[in-house]
């Protein structure tokens, strides 16, 4: 079997335009557009790309763009001054604080300070507690965008076996929600995880974000599976040049799967797509508005 490809780029594409048409309707009603505020603290150069891709996809969505780029030797309570600020503007909807941050810096006091209803990455703990008991929460962007590719390329998840391999707030906890809400049998899997070829071998649904280059082999995955791959590092080849690689050993994968995400081109596009409609449904949960259809 050959793998029909994920197409994680089209798919973000067309989302975005939906919500550029969301916002510009938003925009009549209330005469403003949906903002969003990103925060980079440093100069991590991932993060910085990260942000002007973000900062890009914003504006060319239509949206209102805030952008705060702050020294790497910003304090905890700087940061939480800034947060503060943000939380109290009427014209943002959304707030982004761009991960890692600084070493130095208490990461959770500043997720857990940003408001919950401008929380579009999903990050506080309200947000999370509101997804694990079922209520309409803002869902971390890169669990909402593996969750949309399913849904296109799959349909209807009800009944399937899926197996998340990797536990982290960002990604792992809120993917496995998100397929238990979609009537998933979930199992996640971790570092201490035994046996974890054949934990992988009977999922329906394989969705990889545990950071490891190809750990995942074609041998482990069942014949017609959908593998998701969240991972992405740059790895350095034989002959010196450096190679984007997911969690997944791709071309193995992709002669025994269903369906598969490629690195670069699927999750990643959507995580940044997600973000815009997150802000998109911030704005119209902030002025009352029903949720808009379609995204
Ligand atoms: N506050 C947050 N910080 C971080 C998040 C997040 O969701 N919120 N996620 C990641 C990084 N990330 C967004 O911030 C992100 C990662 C990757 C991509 C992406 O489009 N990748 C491309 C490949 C890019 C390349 O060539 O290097 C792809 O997969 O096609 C978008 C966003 C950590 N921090």
């Amino acid at each position: 079997m050959t793998a029909e490809i994920i197409d994680g780029k089209a798919t973000a594409a067309e989302l975005r335009q939906k919500v550029a048409d969301v916002g510009a309707e938003f925009r009549q009603k209330t005469g403003r557009a949906p903002g969003l505020a990103v925060v980079l603290v440093g100069e991590h150069p991932p993060s910085a790309a990260y942000v002007r891709s973000k900062v890009k996809a914003t504006l060319e969505a239509g949206l209102q763009s805030f952008e705060h780029k702050i020294p790497a030797e910003t304090t905890t309570e700087e940061l939480l001054a800034l947060v503060d600020r943000l939380n109290a503007d009427p014209a943002v909807d959304g707030i982004l604080v761009q991960l890692p941050l600084p070493k130095h810096v208490d990461e959770q006091a500043v997720l857990t300070r940003v408001d919950p209803d401008k929380d579009v990455d999903g990050f506080h703990p309200v947000n999370v507690g509101r997804l694990s008991i079922g209520l309409e929460a803002l869902v971390p962007c890169t669990p909402l965008g593996c969750l949309k590719l399913l849904q296109k390329y799959v349909g209807d998840l009800s009944g399937l076996e899926a197996v998340v391999i990797g536990r982290s707030n960002i990604v792992g906890k809120p993917m496995a929600q998100l397929l238990l809400e979609a009537n998933c049998t979930v199992t996640i899997a971790h570092s201490r995880t035994r046996d974890l070829p054949e934990v992988v071998r009977r999922a329906d649904i394989v969705v990889a974000a545990v950071g490891r280059p190809e750990l995942v082999r074609g041998s482990w995955i069942k014949a017609g599976a959908s593998v998701i791959d969240v991972g992405q590092e740059r790895v350095e080849q034989p002959d010196g040049t450096r190679k984007l690689l997911g969690d997944v050993a791709y071309a193995e994968a992709a002669e025994v799967a269903g369906s598969i995400t490629p690195v670069p081109g699927g999750v990643g596009p959507m995580t940044i797509a997600c973000l815009l409609r997150n802000t998109a449904v911030a704005a119209h949960r902030r002025e009352g508005l029903p949720d808009p259809e379609g995204l």
